[in-house]
């Protein structure tokens, strides 16, 4: 009998989020399953927007059962931030059109935070970008609100969409804006002791 897989690591991903499976499979890595916690994400009175993501990417991975021996769960967190101000996913195209304006012509901050699990522990690492949005017109505004892609998005928009239009610069990672930061995943991967095949 075939047991080759027996003593493969596990990996649990721990988000019901599409760009974090791509932005995995860019690292080579397809998780044997995928199970999105279901946790409150309200932010806490005067949270600020760093300590925001950080718990609350810690939550989802307690809220997972206890990982197997070579089993690791990972749990990702992205917050949009302008000033001490949280901007989380639109509830409708009104709060997106709130969101957009708030943005206009402005620089803000994007948290993620990643939460790494295995028997033993939980590993945490914040990523800090800035995304400086362009001044943006009526007609900008309205196409983008039209087109539906703000839903789901924290901040209301999509740097890797159409969303990338209104942005001219940015510093720090743009994976870690689009969900998850790579490097940095890798890295407490390979700390909770989960191996794949062509890791570098
Ligand atoms: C700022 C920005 C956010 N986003 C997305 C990333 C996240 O999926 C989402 C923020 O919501 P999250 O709560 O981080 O993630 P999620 O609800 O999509 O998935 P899960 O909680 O199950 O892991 O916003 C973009 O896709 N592009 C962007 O430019």
């Amino acid at each position: 009998m075939d047991d080759s897989s027996g003593d493969r690591p596990r990996l649990v991903l721990a988000s019901a989020s599409p760009r974090r499976r791509e932005l995995l499979a860019q690292l080579g890595i397809t998780p044997d399953a995928i199970t999105p916690p279901e946790i409150d994400e309200t932010p806490r009175r005067a949270e600020r927007p760093r300590d925001y993501v950080a718990r609350i990417a810690r939550q989802k991975a307690e809220a997972m059962p206890a990982p197997a021996p070579r089993e690791v769960v990972l749990c990702a967190d992205t917050t949009v931030a302008l000033g001490r101000r949280i901007l989380g996913k639109p509830a409708d195209v009104a709060e997106a059109a709130e969101f957009l304006w708030a943005l206009s012509g402005r620089r803000h901050r994007v948290h993620t935070a990643v939460a790494v699990r295995n028997s033993a522990r939980i590993w945490l690492r914040v990523v800090d970008s800035i995304v400086r949005f362009k001044p943006l017109s009526n007609a900008e505004v309205n196409a983008y609100l039209a087109s539906g892609e703000w839903q789901g998005k924290a901040g209301g928009y999509a740097i890797q969409g159409r969303g990338g239009a209104f942005v001219p610069w940015i510093s720090g990672s743009f994976p870690a804006i689009v969900g998850l930061p790579l490097a940095e995943t890798a890295a407490l991967l390979r700390t909770a002791g989960y191996e794949w095949e062509g890791q570098a």
